[in-house]
């Protein structure tokens, strides 16, 4: 059994304290600094090949969510909410040289496909952050925006998650590194949680709670469904887990949640996870409601965030 490690990089290290001040992103890596050139190879950016201060230096908001499409989706409309000149639909993808990740750039903000679970949206994250650190990019936002799997609440209802836990409820990251577990915290951002739930009051078109979000390693078996390709427990046991979950305060299943929160707290971002429920896991565990329907609900956290980032630049 590998030791499990208390993440000696916490948040109350000095350079947390001086981002409080000065507002950059932090990199923990003293390595990168020997480093002639840096390729951030999955997003086909690097810092000889692009100018990325001039590029990115003026990014204040990042979105995230798993579909490329819908990012892009994100981009026109947040183009639109923000009244931006120009053509909306010439959003150019800036890591079209890469079929890994989308990404679109509409004035501060920045939208970004991260794909489906840990490793890809953790990869994506490396890349962001050390982007947004040689952009030189200050007091940065970041936000996933997602979908998810409810625990007894209304399908539709946004969660705008207070803390991340994993399968056992914990809320902490497990992260192997060479052949050790070390164990990250889940924290996020509490003010932004509370300021978003606020915003979701003003707009008042859809249900909206905080809660805690559960991060699983697998959609079927690792999120209890019954219906994957491999199935080892009864409905009884399905049940028993998903009303354990909520009692410990869980609202909702998602993929990326722990690890967003982990990697976002060490760096310093201001950080908030914010997913639409497609359906209640209590009442099945397959998703079944019309393509139009999943579309509109996947608008909400778009159109809950747009709010926001308009009522931070005083535009609303
Ligand atoms: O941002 P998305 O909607 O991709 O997040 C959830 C979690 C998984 O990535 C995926 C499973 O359908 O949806
Ligand atoms: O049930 C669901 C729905 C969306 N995403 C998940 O991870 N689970």
């Amino acid at each position: 059994m590998s030791p499990i490690l208390e993440d000696s990089s916490n948040g109350g290290l000095p350079e947390r304290d001086s981002y409080a001040k000065n507002g950059f992103v932090h990199i923990k890596n003293p390595h990168l600094d020997l480093l002639p050139e840096d390729i951030l190879y999955h997003f086909d950016l690097g810092t000889k090949t692009h100018d990325l201060p001039s590029m990115f230096g003026d990014v204040k908001f990042v979105c995230v969510g798993g579909s490329p499409n819908r990012m892009r989706a994100f981009a026109l409309f947040i183009h639109q909410e923000l009244g931006l000149e120009g053509d909306s639909n010439n959003v150019a993808d800036i890591c079209a040289g890469t079929d890994r990740y989308s990404m679109f750039k509409v004035g501060p903000v920045l939208s970004i496909s991260h794909g489906m679970g840990i490793p890809s949206i953790s990869i994506m994250l490396h890349e962001l952050i050390k982007l947004l650190h040689h952009a030189k990019c200050r007091d940065v936002t970041i936000i996933r925006i997602g979908t998810s799997g409810g625990i007894g609440i209304e399908p539709g209802t946004v969660v705008i998650t207070d803390v991340a836990v994993d399968s056992f409820f914990r809320p902490q990251f497990e992260q192997v590194v060479l052949d050790k577990v070390v164990v990250r915290k889940t924290e996020l951002h509490k003010e932004l949680a509370e300021d978003l739930l606020q915003c979701s009051k003003e707009i008042a078109s859809f249900p909206t709670i905080i809660g805690h979000t559960m991060c699983t390693y697998d959609f079927y078996e690792g999120q209890g469904r019954l219906d994957g390709a491999l199935c080892s427990f009864s409905k009884e046991e399905k049940f028993e887990y998903l009303q354990r979950a909520f009692s410990s305060g869980v609202r909702n299943i998602e993929m990326e949640s722990t690890v967003f929160a982990a990697m976002c707290h060490l760096c310093g971002l201001k950080a908030a996870v914010v997913c639409v429920t497609l359906l209640n896991r209590l009442e099945g565990d397959q998703i079944s409601e019309s393509h139009e329907t999943l579309t509109e609900y996947q608008k909400r956290p778009q159109q809950l965030i747009a709010e926001y980032i308009k009522k931070q630049l005083n535009l609303s």
